[in-house]
């Protein structure tokens, strides 16, 4: 278990719907993260999981709803846009950083030209970060020269180096050949004691029962529990958790 949440609403989604076309992928979904809570989101495939973690920092629209973060709602475009969506941290499945920069220079840019911090700060940081996720002897080559694993690690290092109010995981281990994932989980569990706020879609179950304050659930674009790990693993409520527990635990 993580460090305690502090009962405060850092990020609040209430009453959001979302549709692609004629799929309503996302059905009332009410959900408040407290700062310094790590919430976990399983389901099955296609249940919505990655659209929620998306719609938290508008990479997708909402047709219905609000989504707020440290009490200011999103905005749906602009400048305002871009500032809130810094102060959410994304890594995904796909790490996405620039190929023909090097380590350090993906982890400076978004500070230097975000953040608006001085080239000499923003490498200091930057390094620092690098240390931190095991990857500063890296710093000056380019992605396509580390490991899937350590490119997910810098990915991580590129959004902590915003100073992000909560961090955003979807499915960050998914790409990673099995020898890499746990590295990429380590970093994970320091950032939860750490107290980041995070939310994570992942189907690794070890990291939820070890790092998560609450497991929510989600299905067919609800979320159908949500509760804390040791009561979710083990007497889960809902006949399609249950189903789906047993599915993935006797793999
Ligand atoms: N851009 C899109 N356009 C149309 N449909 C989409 C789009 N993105 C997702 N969907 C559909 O929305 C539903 C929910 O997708 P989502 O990726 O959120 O599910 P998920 O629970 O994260 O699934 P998985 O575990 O397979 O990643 C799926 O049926 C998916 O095919």
């Amino acid at each position: 278990m993580t460090s305690a949440p502090t009962g405060e609403p850092l990020v609040r989604l209430t009453g959001v719907n979302k549709w692609f076309g004629d799929l309503h992928v996302l059905q009332d979904v009410d959900l408040t993260i407290d700062r310094g809570e790590v919430v976990v989101v399983i389901g099955p495939s296609g249940s919505g999981k990655s659209t929620l973690c998306r719609t938290i920092n508008r990479l997708e629209s909402i047709e219905r709803g609000e989504i707020t973060i440290d009490g200011t709602p999103l905005p749906a475009e602009g400048k305002e846009l871009a500032a809130l969506r810094s102060d959410v941290g994304m890594v995904f499945q796909s790490f996405n950083l620039f190929a023909h920069k090097t380590i350090l220079e993906n982890v400076m840019l978004g500070p230097v030209k975000v953040r608006g911090k001085s080239k000499a700060e923003a490498e200091k940081r930057a390094r620092e970060l690098l240390d931190r996720v095991g990857v500063g002897h890296q710093a000056d080559k380019v992605p396509a020269q580390l490991s899937g694993g350590q490119q997910q690690r810098v990915a991580i290092a590129r959004a902590l180096a915003m100073d992000p109010k909560v961090m955003l995981f979807d499915e960050p281990t998914s790409a990673l050949d099995p020898e890499m994932i746990n590295e990429v989980l380590e970093v994970m569990v320091g950032l939860a004691k750490d107290g980041m706020t995070m939310v994570v879609v992942t189907h690794e179950m070890g990291f939820a029962r070890r790092a998560a304050n609450r497991v929510v659930f989600m299905d067919g674009g609800r979320i159908v529990e949500s509760s804390d790990p040791e009561t979710f693993f083990t007497s889960p409520t809902s006949d399609r958790a249950k189903d789906f527990l047993s599915k993935i635990l006797n793999h």
